[in-house]
């Protein structure tokens, strides 16, 4: 695993958008894995400016991370709305290079599988980026999610309402259950990007990447992974034991070597 500490969410949305561009340029329809919620959203304002200077997103193909079941189709909430407004629209990726879950469906169990299998069929995810509750959950994976999980439905924590019901008019409207791709189904993406920004995300954090592989943190299992990066602003690095040590770490690495 990969710390990477930046001064702020613009330098960490600029970082992770390189990276998507690096990618882009070897592999111009590449999957890549979106995430919701406000952290990563400098990374795809990041890419609309890249975009406007002629990085090309003519082939780069879209997924989703999670969903809320049960929203009505085209709720402003709903993660396929969101994913639309804030990367489709944003970088003119049509409909037909977009892939997620469907959380309306009427059989909710049979479009977790088919997810599973459009994610196969597309030959896998190759850039996922994430990013972490204050639970530690990573897309809605909450603690104690099982490591070889696949995409299936979830009940959200209170803390993980409480935390989202900022989107909606009250806490009420904040779906108990959600679509998830699994932890198994996530770290088969061949690169995992985790952004955190601010104090409140610090322990989360802290506990994920130095603390013990644990279920009940279910991004402790970046730990795992061969190509992890963890994307950090100050705040969110500030109870990290080792910081110095990532930090000098990531400033004597060659600049060729990317994250
Ligand atoms: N399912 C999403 C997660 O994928 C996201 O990482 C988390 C943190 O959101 P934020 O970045 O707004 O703190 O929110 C939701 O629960």
């Amino acid at each position: 695993m990969e710390i990477v500490i930046v001064p702020d969410a613009a330098a960490q949305g600029e970082l992770a958008a390189g990276a998507v561009a690096d990618l882009l340029d070897r592999k111009p329809d590449a999957l890549i894995g979106v995430a919701t919620g406000s952290t990563p959203l400098p990374v795809y304002e990041a890419l609309q400016r890249r975009r406007d200077r002629g990085l090309s997103l003519d082939r780069a193909r879209i997924c989703q991370l999670d969903e809320y079941v049960g929203l009505p189709v085209g709720h402003p909430e709903s993660y396929r709305e969101v994913v639309r407004r804030e990367v489709l629209d944003r970088l003119g990726i049509s409909d037909d290079r977009f892939m997620g879950p469907d959380g309306s469906a009427e059989d909710v169990v049979a479009a977790c599988a088919a997810y599973e299998a459009t994610l196969k069929n597309a030959g896998g995810v190759d850039f996922q980026l994430l990013g972490i509750g204050t639970d530690g959950h990573i897309g809605f994976n909450e603690p104690i999610s099982s490591f070889a999980s696949r995409t299936r439905v979830k009940t959200l924590t209170e803390q993980t309402r409480v935390d989202n019901a900022r989107f909606f008019d009250s806490l009420d409207d904040v779906p108990q259950h959600v679509l998830t791709q699994g932890i198994g189904t996530i770290m088969e993406a061949r690169h995992l990007v985790l952004l955190a920004t601010g104090e409140s995300k610090a322990e989360a954090v802290a506990l994920a990447v130095e603390g013990p592989l644990a279920a009940i943190v279910p991004a402790s299992v970046l730990q795992l992974h061969p190509h992890a990066t963890v994307i950090l602003d100050e705040a969110a690095a500030s109870r990290l034991k080792l910081a110095d040590y990532y930090r000098s770490t990531y400033r004597t690495k060659p600049s060729w070597q990317g994250i």
